[in-house]
């Protein structure tokens, strides 16, 4: 089965009523590769605004959420809430979260059991730091954000993985086509151990300073179905990016 391509944007801590609002204008005409999911993801404030002047093809993600119904949860997101205002999908696991804000992968695969059993799309990431790279800990690193996921029994088909090596993110320092297709492949043949069919279906995305020039070598590879764009998805070069797999 083809996998549909799969591009996100992810404004991270990024952008203003105007800043986002050019953005979605920017997204609203332009002419948009139809074999590819768009999925961009504002600061929580800007959710809403984003879904409502945002074309409807596009679906619009948080970069969080948490695990429980509702309730005493100071700063948190229900993903009930998220749904209520058609924010269909979340980031779950990205580095920054992980290291700024210290989620450990239990604390990241709870949350991803939680939304996906709840019918949120979860945009799941992972990645190994430049000292774990070159100490030649990558895939085993890798290997252990996703062994966490799966002791929880998602729904993996509400997942999409996103490897985004920490070294390559907003460093300009992209992976190159051949270490992101290796990681790729190894991220594939775990999945085997869940089933073929998850190994088949989940999209995996690349995510590290991804921008117009190199997007469209990565996309050739074999095992990279998309990506997920940090600071070129606040451009207007975005738009290439979402149309440059061919
Ligand atoms: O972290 C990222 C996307 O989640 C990547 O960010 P950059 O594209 O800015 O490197």
């Amino acid at each position: 089965m083809a996998r549909k391509f799969f591009v996100g944007g992810n404004f991270k801590m990024n952008g203003t009523l105007s800043s986002i609002k050019e953005i979605v204008e920017n997204l609203n005409k332009s002419e948009l590769d139809s074999n590819v999911e768009v999925v961009i993801s504002p600061p929580s404030l800007y959710l809403l605004p984003t879904r409502e002047h945002l074309r409807k093809e596009i679906e619009v993600a948080a970069q969080n959420v948490f695990d429980k119904p509702n309730g005493a949860f100071t700063g948190e997101i229900s993903v009930s809430q998220l749904k209520d205002s058609n924010i269909t999908w979340t980031i779950l696991g990205h580095s920054e979260r992980r290291t700024i804000l210290g989620e450990s992968d239990e604390v990241v695969s709870t949350k991803t059991k939680y939304a996906t059993d709840n019918g949120l799309g979860v945009i799941w990431c992972c990645g190994e730091s430049l000292e774990e790279r070159e100490a030649g800990n990558t895939i085993s690193v890798i290997t252990k954000q996703l062994d966490s996921l799966k002791s929880k029994n998602p729904d993996w088909s509400k997942i999409v993985i996103a490897y985004e090596p920490i070294w390559a993110i907003g460093t300009g320092k992209v992976a190159t086509t051949q270490q992101a297709q290796d990681v790729h492949k190894a991220i594939r043949d775990w999945l085997k151990g869940v089933s073929d069919k998850v190994s088949d279906e989940t999209r995996i995305l690349y995510g590290g300073s991804v921008n117009e020039s190199n997007c469209g070598e990565l996309s050739k590879q074999p095992d990279i179905d998309g990506f997920l764009v940090g600071g070129a998805s606040l451009k207007p070069a975005f738009v290439k990016i979402i149309n440059c797999h061919q």
